[in-house]
């Protein structure tokens, strides 16, 4: 059995069709005030600033993301998620603030030893090359993981995750569907063995019975304790998904907090989210 699936793995049901509210209904309760839990910090940006060029489009952003948890990076278009999610991976660099990954600097690193160190980017648009199969960027990707101790992707245990792959195994990913190339994306991603993972818009484009297998296999992940960084624009999707919620407005954090909360608060769902 694939150590990745060695705990707690549960299938999470379609989330396409679920309103905000009927989502939030359907989340473990939040603990009481008092009896919250202490969960060691994954990562941590800290007054992070990122420029495109002289454009601010990340000002000041603190964001802590619990150890085994899952972080939704929310927000309208332009707000600077996927700003801030290059910045993370080392493909902008912060112009001031800092990263930290279990406590170890990555402001300032190349994108390479950023991802040796365990961050694994899904990038919004999926990025494969056409030209190569499944198993060549599988096998290009991969890299073990850092200590003995650690959860083990290798291309077998992301084949389980996503079986599909491992049907595709030589088929050249340019024509592969939208839905197996995201699949492929996040197979890539996950064979780099990161601590924490990185999703860009892991539902755009996909129907929505692609998008249910996408979720149930981030829910497992989720279930495995590993540490993940959601952008997504399917609320529903990503409210079902996350133990914590940051509301990003132009570039700064506009809300923070439980996604039952804010499921509950209608206007402030308008507000940043354009939700009506
Ligand atoms: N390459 C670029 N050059 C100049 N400005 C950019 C560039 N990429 C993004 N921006 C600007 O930075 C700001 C944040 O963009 P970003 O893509 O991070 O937003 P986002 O929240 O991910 O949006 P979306 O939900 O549409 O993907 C926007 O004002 C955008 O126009």
């Amino acid at each position: 059995m694939s150590p990745w699936r060695s705990r707690n793995a549960s299938p999470c049901s379609t989330t396409a069709a679920w309103s905000p509210r009927e989502a939030a209904r359907r989340l473990p309760p939040i603990p009481a005030p008092g009896r919250s839990i202490s969960v060691p910090e994954a990562l941590i940006l800290s007054d992070l600033h990122v420029y495109h060029g002289e454009i601010c489009a990340v000002r000041g952003l603190d964001i802590t993301c619990a150890e085994g948890a899952v972080t939704a990076l929310l927000g309208r278009n332009g707000a600077g998620k996927s700003t801030t999610l290059s910045a993370i991976a080392g493909l902008l660099e912060p112009r001031q603030g800092h990263i930290r990954l279990f406590g170890t600097a990555l402001e300032g690193r190349k994108p390479e030893s950023i991802c040796k160190l365990g961050i694994g980017l899904v990038p919004q648009g999926r990025r494969i090359f056409p030209s190569l199969t499944v198993e060549e960027h599988l096998a290009i990707a991969y890299r073990p993981p850092r200590h003995a101790a650690e959860r083990v992707f290798d291309i077998a245990s992301v084949e389980t995750l996503f079986p599909r792959l491992k049907e595709r195994r030589r088929q050249l990913a340019g024509s592969m569907s939208g839905g197996e190339q995201q699949m492929l994306a996040i197979a890539r991603a996950l064979v780099t063995n990161p601590r924490v993972l990185l999703l860009d818009e892991p539902a755009e484009g996909l129907a929505p019975q692609i998008v249910a297998e996408v979720a149930q296999a981030i829910a497992a992940l989720k279930a495995d304790g590993l540490s993940i960084l959601l952008v997504e624009h399917n609320l529903p999707l990503a409210l079902r998904l996350a133990d914590t919620c940051v509301v990003l407005s132009s570039g700064e954090v506009a809300w923070r907090g439980a996604p039952n909360i804010l499921a509950d608060d209608p206007a402030l769902m308008a507000q940043h989210l354009g939700v009506h």
